[in-house]
This record gives structure tokens, C-alpha cells and sequence, in this order.
């Protein structure tokens, strides 16, 4: 299977799951496959054929997207085809069924409207499986349903034996069902990948629709023009389309146009124009949407919300499908969460009117978030991450916090003023003073917020109403196709205590319409630097003359491309032109040798890309038979093998490793984007990260950096041991004492995954009575056959501990701290010595009250707690639970209330 991935693709190794996948179809079985967009689903029905010497047929939307498909399969020395409207070689019908093709395409249409013979003909001549590409479009409940995906379920019955294969970026549980279900798939193997794009940066900006917006985004545009790269700007409307089009040619940018309203051949023309990197940027509707396949998109711009985050992954999905780092801009306008009617006129059922207006809601609150972005993203898709990313707007900039617990109070009251009959609106009138036929009706001018909030402008009240929203103190419900603000549970806890106790601060960070709204009396944006960034991004892995060179090779793939009628990106990735900037190859052998380079590469482009490397090496002063690239390591949490370190995690790795600057010092650094100081706890995952992508670190300085002890290290490692999985750190976070960081965690997972020494880390010759590991007492479990003398820890419970002194392990024996396996029973003469990390550890649903340190609040403590009280209130509650913070208290209660219905009784 490798040979043939090498042979045919050029790459050296599979990316995650794609092996499996394509084993359980090699065996027959039916697969679901649910992976990121770019993370390599196609591979999964392109191999078997090719491996099998059988017909893959696959099922796609869109003729646009076969024909590139087919383009560059063509290109790889596959044989390829579709059968649709467009296709004009008469032959390919015959052929088709005659097995003649690798891999045959075809729209949900066509397959339906194939005769039962064509079937039975390609049956008998071969065919290895049935692939559904964009699957979730056979779910109602999906973004983009079609229809004709319905009747494929027809199929089965003429192709019973043959493997179904769903794909799709995007699909929820229900989807997912409904895939299953309609294609009438049996012993499914579902294979669900991450959702988390690392190499886009994810940002977004409130707009003005004005033309000095438009005039903003074209110098920005062009700035990046100037280094290689394609753009895509998605807009909501046609006239949006033209106008900004329009504007950037008229700043010489080679710029096309894509929507509905031109013709098909207009549209193909710009299509290929762009694939063919004849065009710069694309300005387009979303009828430029699943066709396309080109790899090297650096940026993708929204200027409008799109209709779901569905729609906006996928869309924006289409960027830095190779890998690379790229950036993706959403700006909006508050009109766009508006148009909830017209996205709604299609809706057949109550139920799709209902999925579209939610949809809507989710990506306005993915537009005036102020905390990260990504991490939003992938918690909508059901993926749960603990840290921050530090590759969006939100994580970059400087956060600015303010407590805000008066404006929440008066917004707040004046929604529960509103009963949920109203929308915003309503409330933001009332605190601006507004004396409005709706008001005065109401009587809302009688409410004592009434003109209390005159101050702010409502841009800023309904800024601050998406950050409630976002933080769960409002919610809103839908009715028709109208919403209804309500204050939530949390909102009324905290509006009862403001009312009932002093009222505490409520400290929030601001999202950055806000914070334009402050600075500028309006919400006129102005399109900000990261664009610019883009072409450092990749400055750092080649020298110079090396970036120079690229570039040179980037026409001759083009010049290539031209004379062959193809696209540039169909001959090879840009990534691949970077390694063979980098390498630069005096011959066939070592060019093939190159990750990315295939083998119809070598035979047909082979000679004319070895006279090019020779003669421009020599012009940019380069040796030939340079040092390749270090091969990247695919690991579990980062799965894209070309995934490189952006500038911002180069830079702060050097400045810690190289320059030995504190994690401190480097986050108070002002940033070459201008945009601020970062965090230091980013500062401190850029590192880990570059300690995962292979670069050295110093790890006892980092240890001692963040406060990572020996202790730390083995409470961590016990309570992996006791959850039986280190995949989710939420949990294992729940588990310790708060003094226990996500960045200890993290630390510690990157240190044994990378298999850094640590019992040689800690030293633990020279443990001082006081760095002695503890005990932790309870029913110990590991009893590994001759280790019981050596004398760490390690128990089932975690619930009651006692402080004890035990001797450290044998310095001899490497102290790998992951694998419990190797934890050491203590000693029998150890001692207590007071331990108050450790002490923490405890859960009150233990010891409860004959605890003296106050208790700390998880789920399963206020779970067991409240079953064993007659009726208790939240403040009750967050009485018991002292050790916790109130807000982290309310926030565990708002995640039983949803997740623990009927468990939990409060109020
Ligand atoms: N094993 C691999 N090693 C390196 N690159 C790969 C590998 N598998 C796929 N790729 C490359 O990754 C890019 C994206 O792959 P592909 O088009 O299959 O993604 P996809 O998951 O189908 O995305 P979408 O949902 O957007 O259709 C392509 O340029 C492809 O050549």
C-alpha cells in the first residue's frame, strides 16, 4: 500500500486513519469516514483501486469539482473519469463499464439514471467500492442537504456486495445516523477524525459594509498578493461581489469573479483561471463552494457571516489544504444576523426552519467571542480541547478584561424586564432612553433602567449582549423565525446576588467590537496586519536564496502547466516545491526521493524540472544536493505531517531556548504584528509545541519555569492511571488540585510522549526531604513484581490521602513518569511531612465536612453531595464548596443542569 501511495501520490507516509480506512475497505466493510476538510479523505477511495485493480466509483455534487479531481488524478498517472452533462469524450460511457477507469465520477443524478446494465457490466469487470463524497448532504439535518443524495440508498440493491464508503467534513451524530441509515450501510466502520485545522489562523472583525472598508481590504489584499498564494473572498451578495472585484482590479490585482448570476461558461472560465493561478483572488458566493480542490489558498475572507459554522468550516475550510500555514478573516456586519427570513424561505418543515435559525445564532456567537476561537469551533463539533490555541485573533491580541458587572446588571435586568417577549432590541432601548411609540406602550419608560445605560452606544450593548450570550448568562429560544432574549439560570444567580449580597465583580474580557466601539465612537474597523504576516509565515524554514529559488520554481511549475494543459497544483504541491527548493536534486533518483514527487512527476516533468533546478541554483549562488528537510513525525495530536511552526511559536521558541529570556520577559515583548503582548501561558504552549515538532528544549529549566515538581509529575501520572486514558485533559485537570496547571499537564504528556528521561530531569539523587515524593495512602494497586522496595506511589482512590514521607526511587531506574506500570510501592517506615498540593487532591465526597481545607467543587462531589442533602439551592452550594471559586462553581452546575437533567434538583 505504500508503494503505491509513493508511486502514484508521491508521499511517504499515510496521515492518521487513512490506512485504517483503507484496510476495512481492502476487507469489504463499509466505512463512514468523518474527517477535517484538506485532512486527506480522498486518498481513502483513491488507493483501493489502485491496490485492488478495480473500479472506485464515487459519487460527488458537483461537476466542477469531478473534473479537477479527475485533472489531477490524470496527473498522478491514475486513469480517471466522470460521467456527467460536460463530459464530451463519447467513448467514456463504454469504457466506464468496462472497467477501463481507476476511478470513475459521477453526480447523485447520473447514478440513479444508470441503466441496471451498466451496473451489472462494471460489476463483472470490477468494481472495489462506492464512495459518497460530501455525505452529510443525504441529512436534512445537515447544512446542505440535496435531495437526489436520498435515492442513492437505490444502488444497493444492484451493487449488494460492493463497500459504501460516506465521506464528510462535517457531520453531527444525527447526520451521521442518517448516513448510515440511508445508505443502508451494515457493520459500519465509522472513523471520526479531528476537526482542528492547526495551520489556519482564525479571526474576525466587525465590518462596515462602507466603501472605505472595501478600500482597506484591497490594500490589504495586495500586500499579500506580493508573496505566492491564492485568496478567496466569500461574499453574501452578488452586487458585494462585483463591487469589490471590481475594486481590486482597478488596484491591478488579478482578480476573478464566481456567482450565480454569470453563465456557466463565465463561471468555469473564472474557475479554471483560478486553479490555473492565472487569477490572484477569487471574489465569489458560496456558488464557489464545495468545487474547490486547489491546495495552495492562503487566505480565505468571508465579508459577510455565513449562513452556519457548517458553512464557514467548509468554506473556510478551503484554505491551506496543503498544509501550510494560512489565514482565514471572517468580517461581519450586524445586518447579516438579520437575515434569518431569508435564509428560512426555503425551509420545508418547522423542524429545517428551526436547524437554520440555530445555525445562524451559533455563528453569531462565533462572532463576538473574545476568547478562542478555534477552541469554540471544535466544542461545536463535539470536540473537546482544554487550552487556548494561540493561532486566532482572540489568543493573539492583548486581552483587554474589565469588570463589567454594572453594564451586565442593567442589561441583564432590563431583558428580565422584557419576560422573553422581546428580541434585543427592546432592552437596549429601554436602557438608551428611547421614548418609542413601543415603548411608551409597554411602559417600559417606567422601568428604573430606563435611560441608566445612555452612555454606551447600542453597537456596544449588543456587543456586550453576545459576550452574556457567549459567557451563558442569556440564552435565547426561537419562535417562528423570531428570537426571544431571556436571562439564563447563571444570569439570574448572578442578578440575585448582585440583589441579595454585595454585589462581587464580574470580570470579563471584552470582545474587540467593544472595544472599537470605545475607541472609535463607531464600529468602523480597520482591517488589521495578519494578512502581512502570511509571507513570513514561511520565511523561516528556507534561507533567502532558497525563497528565491522557490519562487523561480513556482513559474517553472507553472510555464509546466501551461504547456500541458493542466493546473500548476495537479504537477505537485507547493509544499513539494519547497522541499525541492531545499533539496534542489542534480538527478532523477534524488528528485523521486523527494516527499511529494510521484512518479509520473519524475517520468513526465522529470528532465524539464532538473535543468530548471540546475541552472536557477546557480543563479541564486546554490549548491545542488542540499539537505533534505528533517521527515516529519505524524503524531497523534498534530496530524498533518507537513505541519511547521508558525513564525510566532518559532520565535518565541528561540528567544526561550536560544536567548534564555523567561516566559515572562518574551510575552511582554511587543509583537512584530504590532498587535500587543501575548499571554504567557501561550508563550509556554508555542514552546511545547516546538518541543513536539523535534526542537531541542532545555527541560529542567522549563519544569522549574512553570513550577513542574517531581510531585506534580507523579500526581499527574497517578490520576492517568486512575481515568485509564490521557486523551481528554479536561478530565485528568478535574482530578487534581487547582495548583495543577493545563501547562503541567501538557508538559508532562509532550515529556513522556517524546520519552524525555525524568527521573534524570528531577534529579532524584538530590531530592531534599521536602521534594520526597508522597504517599498517597488507600488501596494500593500496583503491585509490580520487584519494585515494591523503590518507593513511589500509587493507589485506585483518590479520595482520601494521607501525607507520607517515602523514599525517592532508585536514581538508577529511569523514572518514566506516563507509564504507571512503573510506579513504585512505597515504603513501609514512611512518615507524613505536610504536603498541601497533595492535601487538595482531596475530594470532598470523601472526607466531606470533617475536611478542615475548604472543599473543592467537581461534578462528581457536587453530585454525590447534593444526593445525600434534603434540597439544597446553589448558594448552598457554593457555601459547601469553598475551596472553588463561585464562577466555577456556577459553571459546573450549568454543565450538570444540561448534562445531568433530572440528576440534580436545585432551587
Ligand atoms: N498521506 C498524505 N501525505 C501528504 N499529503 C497528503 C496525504 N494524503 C492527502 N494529502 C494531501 O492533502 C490534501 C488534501 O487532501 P484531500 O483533498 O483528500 O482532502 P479531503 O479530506 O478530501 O478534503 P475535503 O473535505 O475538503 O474534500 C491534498 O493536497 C492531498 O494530496
Amino acid at each position: 500500500m505504500e508503494s503505491v501511495l509513493k508511486k502514484y501520490f508521491g508521499y511517504s507516509q499515510f496521515r492518521p486513519y487513512q490506512k485504517e480506512i483503507i484496510d476495512k475497505i481492502l476487507s469489504g466493510r463499509d466505512c463512514l469516514v468523518v474527517m477535517a476538510t484538506g485532512s486527506g479523505k480522498s486518498l481513502c477511495y483513491q488507493i483501493p483501486p489502485l491496490v485492488k485493480g478495480k473500479t472506485a466509483v464515487v459519487i460527488s455534487p458537483l461537476l466542477s469539482l469531478m473534473q479537477d479531481q479527475v485533472m489531477s488524478l490524470k496527473q498522478r498517472g491514475v486513469k480517471a473519469e466522470y460521467l456527467g452533462s460536460t463530459q464530451t469524450k463519447h467513448a467514456a460511457y463504454s469504457e466506464a463499464e468496462n472497467g477501463i477507469f481507476d476511478v470513475l465520477y459521477m453526480t447523485p443524478e447520473k447514478a440513479c439514471l444508470l441503466p441496471p446494465s451498466f451496473w451489472k457490466n462494471l460489476l463483472n469487470a470490477g468494481i472495489c467500492l462506492l464512495a459518497v463524497d460530501e455525505a452529510h448532504c443525504i441529512s436534512e439535518w445537515g447544512h446542505d442537504f440535496r435531495k437526489e443524495y436520498k435515492q442513492l440508498h437505490l444502488l444497493r440493491g444492484v451493487l449488494s456486495d460492493v463497500p459504501f464508503v460516506g465521506l464528510t467534513a462535517t457531520a453531527t451524530e444525527k447526520v451521521q445516523k442518517d448516513i448510515v441509515c440511508s445508505l443502508k450501510m451494515k457493520d459500519t466502520y465509522i472513523a471520526i477524525g479531528s476537526f482542528d485545522r492547526p495551520n489556519l489562523f482564525y479571526g474576525v472583525k466587525c465590518s462596515s459594509r462602507s466603501m472605505s472598508f472595501v478600500d482597506e481590504l484591497v490594500v490589504e489584499v495586495s500586500k499579500y498578493i506580493s508573496s505566492a498564494g491564492s485568496t478567496i473572498i466569500y461574499c453574501t451578495t452578488v452586487k458585494d461581489t462585483e463591487q469589490i472585484c471590481d475594486s481590486l482590479k482597478d488596484a491591478g490585482i488579478k482578480a476573478g469573479m464566481y456567482h450565480g448570476q454569470m453563465g456557466s461558461k463565465a463561471r468555469d472560465e473564472s474557475h479554471r483561471s483560478f486553479i490555473r493561478d492565472d487569477l490572484h483572488v477569487m471574489v465569489a458566493t458560496i456558488a464557489f463552494g464545495m468545487g474547490i480542490d486547489k491546495p495552495n489558498i492562503r487566505c480565505v475572507i468571508h465579508y459577510g457571516c455565513p449562513k452556519s459554522l457548517e458553512s464557514y468550516y467548509q468554506e473556510s475550510g478551503r484554505c491551506g489544504r496543503d498544509g501550510l500555514a494560512s489565514i482565514c478573516w471572517l468580517y461581519y456586519a450586524r445586518s447579516d444576523f438579520a437575515k434569518a427570513d431569508f435564509y428560512c424561505a426555503d425551509a420545508s418543515s418547522e423542524n429545517q426552519r428551526k436547524a437554520i435559525m440555530e445555525s445562524l445564532m451559533a455563528a453569531e456567537k462565533y462572532c463576538y467571542l473574545s476568547t478562542c476561537r478555534r477552541k469554540f469551533l471544535l466544542e461545536y463539533f463535539g470536540e473537546e480541547t482544554a487550552e487556548d490555541c494561540g493561532n486566532c485573533d482572540n489568543c493573539t491580541r492583548t486581552r483587554e478584561e474589565r469588570d463589567l458587572s454594572r453594564e451586565a446588571y442593567l442589561l441583564l435586568s432590563c431583558v428580565q424586564s422584557c419576560a422573553g417577549r422581546w428580541g434585543l432590541n427592546m432592552p437596549i432601548d429601554i436602557l438608551r432612553g428611547s421614548r418609542s411609540k413601543k415603548i411608551l406602550e409597554n411602559n417600559f419608560d417606567k422601568v428604573p433602567m430606563h435611560g441608566m445605560g445612555k452612555n454606551y452606544s447600542s453597537t456596544w450593548w449588543k456587543a456586550l449582549a453576545g459576550l452574556l450570550f457567549s459567557h451563558g448568562f442569556l440564552k435565547e429560544v426561537i419562535r417562528d423565525v423570531y428570537r426571544f432574549a431571556s436571562v439564563s439560570p447563571s444570569g439570574l444567580q448572578f442578578l440575585s446576588n448582585a440583589n441579595t449580597v454585595h454585589q462581587g465583580s464580574l470580570i470579563l474580557p471584552l470582545n474587540s467590537e467593544m472595544i472599537d466601539e470605545e475607541r472609535s465612537g463607531n464600529s468602523q474597523t480597520k482591517v488589521e496586519g495578519n494578512l502581512q504576516n502570511l509571507a513570513a509565515l514561511e520565511r523561516e524554514v528556507l534561507s533567502e536564496a532558497e525563497e528565491k529559488l522557490y519562487h523561480m520554481l513556482l513559474d517553472v511549475r507553472k510555464r509546466l502547466a501551461q504547456d500541458f494543459g493542466t493546473a500548476p497544483y495537479a504537477i505537485c504541491g507547493d509544499q513539494t516545491i519547497r522541499n525541492i527548493a531545499k533539496i534542489r536534486p542534480s538527478n532523477k533518483a534524488r528528485l523521486a526521493n523527494i516527499d511529494g514527487v510521484n512518479q509520473h512527476l519524475v517520468t513526465k516533468y522529470g528532465d524539464s524540472f532538473l535543468q530548471s533546478i540546475g541552472h536557477l541554483s546557480q543563479e541564486v549562488n546554490l549548491s545542488l544536493d542540499g539537505e533534505a528537510p528533517a521527515q516529519p513525525s505524524v503524531t497523534k495530536e498534530y496530524p498533518y505531517s507537513q505541519r511547521k511552526l508558525t513564525p510566532a511559536k518559532f520565535d518565541a521558541w528561540r528567544l526561550w531556548e536560544k536567548d534564555q529570556l523567561s516566559f515572562h520577559h518574551i510575552a511582554s515583548l511587543p509583537r512584530k504584528s504590532g498587535s500587543g503582548a501575548v499571554k504567557e501561558q501561550t508563550i509556554i504552549s508555542y514552546i511545547l509545541d516546538a518541543a513536539r515538532e523535534g526542537h531541542e528544549l532545555n527541560w529542567t529549566r522549563f519544569c522549574k519555569e512553570i513550577g513542574l515538581t517531581l510531585e506534580i509529575v507523579q500526581q499527574i501520572g497517578f490520576v492517568i492511571t486512575k481515568i485509564g486514558s490521557k486523551d481528554r485533559l479536561k478530565p485528568i485537570k478535574e482530578e487534581l488540585p487547582e495548583s495543577v496547571s493545563y501547562d503541567h499537564i501538557r508538559a508532562y504528556l509532550i515529556m513522556e510522549d517524546l520519552n524525555v528521561p525524568m527521573g534524570e530531569l528531577f534529579d532524584l539523587k538530590s531530592c531534599t526531604p521536602d521534594e520526597v515524593p508522597t504517599k498517597i495512602s488507600g488501596s494500593l494497586s500496583y503491585d509490580h513484581e520487584g519494585e515494591k522496595e523503590k518507593g513511589c506511589y500509587a493507589t485506585d482512590n483518590a479520595t482520601s490521602f494521607s501525607q507520607e514521607r517515602i523514599s525517592p526511587p532508585s536514581p538508577l531506574t529511569p523514572f518514566s513518569l506516563g507509564s504507571v506500570s512503573r510506579m513504585k510501592q512505597p515504603r513501609s517506615d514512611d512518615s507524613s511531612i505536610d504536603n498541601s498540593a497533595v492535601k487538595k487532591l482531596h475530594k470532598c465526597s470523601e472526607t466531606k465536612d470533617e475536611c478542615n481545607d475548604p472543599l473543592v467543587a467537581t461534578e462528581s462531589a457536587i453530585l454525590e453531595w447534593v444526593a445525600n442533602q434534603d434540597g439544597v439551592s446553589s448558594s448552598n452550594i457554593i457555601e459547601h464548596f469553598k475551596g472553588s471559586r463561585r464562577e466555577s462553581i456556577i459553571e459546573l452546575l450549568d454543565h450538570l443542569e444540561e448534562v445531568r437533567l433530572g440528576e440534580i434538583i436545585l432551587f
